[in-house]
């Protein structure tokens, strides 16, 4: 689990670069930058549509009532490149040295080609235009594979990771359709209309947002767009409603109650849309929903669109309820074992509850890059005290009224703080600017929330790093692991000493950047200073950078639960160990019992043969001293003065120098004790501790020792109390279990 110090790194390119330092993030963003859908499945309104159709129809299948096909994107620039070889390989035959620079000309302008360029679409030039101006001239796989299907009037459930455009692969052709498609006969305008589109999304800040995209490009096309959701004034609401909108958006609560006041007719209704479908159903919407699609009469002649990032199975049975037989599916994930964006790395970092807000400010100086960063808490509460912890940070979650959250969000999205905590209520479908690094304060409770949080960054094409902590003693990642198929970067605390570096450089700067003209006022001061403190110039300027940067001293930080002054050590015995209970027998053995009721964080390894645990800085000679004798005459701590003088619990010294192992000497209970400085071996996860003793399966006993030590309140400091994890009832996920009131 090695430490990785992007802290030193000296500006945000270069830690973007090591962010991106995955091999396989580097090929997928390249990937999601190319165009990857193949003309043919554009179904581009263009010459030469037979052959396109034909390959359309491979791809999107019709569904049936029960199944949802799955609709992969092909490479088209592969392909553009093979017809070219082929090309080339003929001319070559001609050996005309002409005819080969011509060939190369036009190698080069069929490279350029872009199958998904927007103008090869049925977008109007207004909306083009629009486009253009924020830069979007050519479409994403999502949006180039679902738009001929939406614009020709089919039902349709998209599904792409996050970040991929979904917003705009149901916006721009449900526009189209209205303005200069099928739709816009039949069409209701003038005053007090009813609306012809209807979007229902799970969150208020997601209705905001997407109501914003018709809003920009609605315009364009004289079209109106209202929002409608809790929190806010019904007032306006009804005005703008009265007056007559083309498109709603909002929140099915809200809409629910407009449509009981006769406030809104769907009676006109051409289209309707689920975002993030799962989210709204998990949330408790279902009836909403249910209530508000079922007020349209006749559905046959209303066109229903599901968009997610993820969908879970039993989404499918909502899918077959309110979506036409003929709905077609584009699924852009579909059975990739990687359900997660692939734009983001993804790392798990073991940490205790009571060492978050120490270690959270030090992820965020070594992760976010300079940018944006969102944390997620699990509840409401959390998400309030973190911020309050946070310095220059917001909470955004339910309990806040409606007007703050939308001060918050606006001033996350403009820069004015850089590190917004929130509960789920953030989680999904939220697109905002340069939002480097998410931090998980605990691994969420289903596999979905994994993915629409880690998706708040790596959007677009561009790159990001999600962070999970996980305590190994309350938590479990295998299952998000296992479901989302990503593979977790393990890596450890960044290690104080790296993080003083990167604060030692950013102080640096500043320092070069104060006038000389302080110089006469200080200089008296600063020879005095040489004079009398026996340090080097060197020394002392290395001091005064260290205040400069906030630091007095260098704490070390343990590995296990990244609790500050707490170091982590391995007891190892040459038989498996199978409890908890064992490891407390061997330490009583030899300490006594106040220094034995203090360790924290005891968990085994996965491998079965030992067990890691903390113990403060200031036992930890104790600890070896008693366990395993001396192998050195030298101390603990004075084995642990790295080069610069700084005292660091992980050591840089590699395995096998000579303090590597500290002091491993066997003892009468045939144990070895050492201090862990760099990597944290495989734990056992608090699901894998079924076994001999807890009449599981699996290697190993139960590792609270059969409701002993960790059950009956052994008032251990800080770190792992003795609460059982009551939020993982059965160890199962699943739905049901999402309680909307705690956002
Ligand atoms: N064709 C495009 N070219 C460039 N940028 C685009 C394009 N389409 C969308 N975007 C931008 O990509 C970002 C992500 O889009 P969007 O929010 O629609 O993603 P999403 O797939 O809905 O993600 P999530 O699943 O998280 O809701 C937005 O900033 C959007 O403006």
């Amino acid at each position: 689990m090695p430490s990785i110090a992007l802290c030193d790194l000296k500006n945000k390119k270069e830690k973007k670069k090591i962010a991106l330092k995955n091999p396989e993030i580097e090929k997928k963003v390249k990937k999601l930058k190319e165009p990857t859908i193949k003309e043919e499945e554009n179904g581009l309104e263009v010459k030469n549509m037979k052959k396109k159709r034909k390959v359309s129809e491979l791809h999107l299948e019709e569904d049936s009532e029960t199944s949802l096909e799955v609709v992969k994107p092909i490479d088209v620039k592969v392909k553009v490149k093979l017809k070219l070889k082929e090309k080339k390989k003929k001319k070559n035959k001609a050996k005309v040295e002409e005819e080969e620079d011509g060939d190369k000309e036009e190698e080069d302008e069929g490279e350029t080609e872009d199958p998904n360029a927007i103008s090869r679409f049925r977008v109007s030039e207004a909306v083009r235009k629009k486009l253009e101006s924020k830069g979007i001239e050519s479409f994403f796989p999502i949006q180039a594979m679902t738009f001929n299907v939406i614009l020709n009037g089919t039902d349709l459930v998209g599904r792409a990771r996050t970040g991929q455009g979904k917003t705009l692969a149901f916006v721009l052709p449900i526009l189209e359709s209205l303005t200069n498609g099928s739709a816009k006969a039949s069409r209701k305008t003038g005053y007090g209309r009813a609306p012809s589109v209807l979007v229902l999304l799970p969150t208020r800040e997601l209705a905001k947002q997407v109501f914003e995209d018709f809003e920009v490009y609605g315009e364009v096309s004289g079209l109106t767009s209202g929002c409608l959701y809790g929190g806010a004034p019904y007032h306006t609401q009804e005005m703008k409603l009265k007056r007559g909108v083309d498109i709603v958006v909002g929140t099915p609560g809200r809409i629910k109650d407009h449509i009981e006041r006769g406030n809104i007719h769907l009676g006109s209704l051409k289209f309707r849309v689920l975002d993030e479908a799962d989210e709204m159903l998990r949330m408790g919407f279902v009836d909403d929903v249910e209530l508000i699609l079922g007020k349209v009469e006749d559905a046959s002649k209303v066109q229903t669109l599901l968009f997610s990032a993820t969908l879970p199975d039993w989404v499918k049975g909502i899918a077959t309820r309110f979506l036409k037989t003929s709905k077609k599916t584009v699924d852009l994930v579909g059975n990739e074992k990687m359900k997660a964006s692939t734009s983001v790395r993804h790392i798990v970092l073991p940490c205790s509850k009571s060492a978050r807000s120490q270690l959270i400010p030090d992820i965020i100086r070594c992760y976010s890059s300079g940018g944006r960063t969102i944390i997620f808490t699990e509840t409401k509460d959390s998400a309030s005290e973190f911020s309050g912890l946070l310095p220059g940070s917001r909470a955004l979650h339910g309990d806040i009224q409606q007007a703050q959250r939308e001060v918050t969000l606006n001033g996350f999205r403009s820069g004015k703080f850089m590190t917004l905590v929130a509960t789920n209520v953030a989680a999904r479908g939220l697109d905002i600017n340069d939002v480097q690094l998410i931090i998980q304060c605990e691994p969420p409770r289903d596999v979905e929330a994994y993915i629409h949080r880690s998706g708040r960054t790596g959007r677009a094409g561009n790159t990001g790093v999600a962070v999970m902590l996980f305590d190994p003693k309350r938590s479990s990642i295998s299952k998000i692991e296992r479901e989302s198929g990503v593979k977790f970067e393990h890596i450890s605390a960044p290690r104080p000493v790296d993080v003083a570096k990167s604060a030692g450089l950013e102080a640096a700067k500043l320092i070069t950047e104060v006038s000389d003209s302080v110089i006469p006022a200080f200089k008296s001061v600063a020879r005095d200073l040489l004079a009398t403190s026996g340090l080097s110039a060197e020394d002392l300027l290395a001091k005064a950078l260290a205040k400069a940067a906030g630091y007095s001293e260098i704490k070390c930080r343990s590995l296990l639960t990244s609790m500050e002054n707490y170091v982590t050590l391995l007891l190892e015995a040459r038989k498996p160990i199978y409890t908890l209970s064992y490891v407390f027998a061997v330490l009583k053995r030899f300490l006594p019992e106040e220094k034995v009721q203090s360790v924290q964080g005891l968990t085994l390894t996965a491998d079965g043969t030992g067990a890691v645990f903390d113990v403060a800085e200031e036992d930890v000679e104790k600890f070896l001293a008693s366990i395993s004798p001396p192998l050195f005459s030298t101390s603990w701590f004075d084995r642990h003065i790295s080069v610069e003088g700084s005292l660091i619990c992980t050591s840089e010294k590699s395995a096998g120098s000579e303090d590597h192992a500290g002091r491993s000497a066997e003892n009468a209970a045939n144990v070895t004790l050492e201090v862990m400085k760099k990597e944290l071996p495989r734990l056992q996860e608090r699901n894998q501790s079924r076994g001999r003793l807890g009449g599981g399966q699996g290697g190993f006993g139960d590792r609270n020792g059969g409701g002993g030590r960790f059950s009956g309140g052994r008032g251990v400091r800080g770190g792992f109390s003795d609460r059982r994890n009551d939020r993982f009832p059965g160890g199962g996920g699943g739905r049901g279990r999402y309680n909307s009131k705690k956002w």
